[in-house]
């Protein structure tokens, strides 16, 4: 079953109380940030501070990410470090070309190969974030079989679209639909961006809304309550969750039986109707709205 990456929560590199309270608050993936979020001044210590949290801390519950700097600033220190450490994801943001994923994938393999790491055991993101990064984003996408996920960073974004944000989003609406597109097709994850108003509950919640109808697997946050917010708009209802049960003991039932055609109430239930029953009981699992042995 593929991981659910609903929530996506930054988490500065810099801050260590933050560092370790952060598996507290229950996200898909925390992503550990060593780039904006982190002062020039800091930057060292900062890289310092997170592979030792990654070494130190349990955060066995979540998917660990690192967003780490352009490989022509700190990069490569910083990948070196989180890579020694184990994370599970670097994340390059600011991605503009496929080139850029090629060329963190070699600094990858050559550090999994300085420490006996087997080769493509780190993953990676790429984080879109201008107009040329959303207009290769069908490239950059395909660019590296490490790469689970491409996403949305829309604060650079608007600033490169010479735009901001607006309460409904329709400056983002190309950029969302373009990666949404990119990476369906490349069959990876695509996560939307932050919400930078974090007591803006209204904002937020109508923002998560919208992308879970286009689509997305799910969202960058910035903050532990936010967290709660996207779990409940991304928990199937009781009707969706007792539809998937009956599509997948339909399917049960046509495999015991051998039969190739699965039926339900009369009705032919095809691949994707199975594929998104299955998405809703794992969605439901995670909520915790039926347990494992359910179904
Ligand atoms: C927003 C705020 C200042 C609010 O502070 P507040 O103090 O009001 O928060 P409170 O709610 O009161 O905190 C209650 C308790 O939770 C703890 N707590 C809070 N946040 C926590 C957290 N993130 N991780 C762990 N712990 C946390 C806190 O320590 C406290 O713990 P305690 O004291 O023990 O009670 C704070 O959240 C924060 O700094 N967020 C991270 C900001 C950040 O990373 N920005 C960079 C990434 S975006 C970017 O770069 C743009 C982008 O690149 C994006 C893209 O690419 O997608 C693009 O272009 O769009
Ligand atoms: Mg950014």
């Amino acid at each position: 079953m593929e991981r659910l990456r609903r929530t996506m929560m930054f988490v500065p590199g810099a801050n260590a109380a933050m560092l370790r309270d952060a598996p507290l608050y229950g996200a898909d993936s925390i992503m550990f940030d060593l780039e904006d979020a982190v002062s020039l001044k800091e930057k060292d210590s900062a890289r310092t501070l997170v592979h030792f949290a990654l070494k130190t801390f349990d955060y066995s519950k979540s998917e660990t990410v690192v967003r780490i700097n352009s490989l022509d600033t700190v990069g490569k220190l910083d990948i070196e470090a989180v890579v020694l450490a184990g994370v599970n994801v670097i994340r390059l943001p600011k991605t503009e070309t496929a080139q850029d994923i090629i060329d963190v994938d070699e600094v990858i393999t050559a550090v999994e190969t300085k420490y006996g790491i087997e080769i493509g055991t780190t993953k990676m993101m790429a984080a879109i974030e201008s107009a040329e990064g959303t207009l290769n984003a069908r490239e950059i996408a395909k660019a590296s079989t490490r790469l689970i996920g491409i996403a949305l960073g829309a604060e650079d974004y608007v600033t490169n679209m010479k735009t901001k944000r607006y309460p409904d989003g329709q400056e983002l609406f190309f950029a969302r639909s373009y990666i949404l597109h990119a990476a369906r097709a490349a069959g990876i994850a695509a996560i939307d961006t932050v919400y930078s108003d974090v007591d803006n509950v209204q904002g937020f919640s109508r923002e998560v809304e919208l992308v879970k109808q286009l689509g997305f697997d799910g969202k960058s946050v910035i903050n532990p309550r936010q967290i709660p917010i996207v779990n409940k708009i991304y928990a199937p209802t009781e009707k969706e969750i007792q539809n998937a049960k009956e599509v997948i003991w339909a399917i049960r039932e046509a495999e015991e039986k051998g039969s190739g055609v699965i039926s339900l109430k009369g009705k032919m239930v095809d691949k994707p109707i199975v594929e998104r029953a299955q998405r809703v009981i794992a969605l439901a699992k995670a909520a915790k709205l039926i347990n494992e042995e359910e179904i």
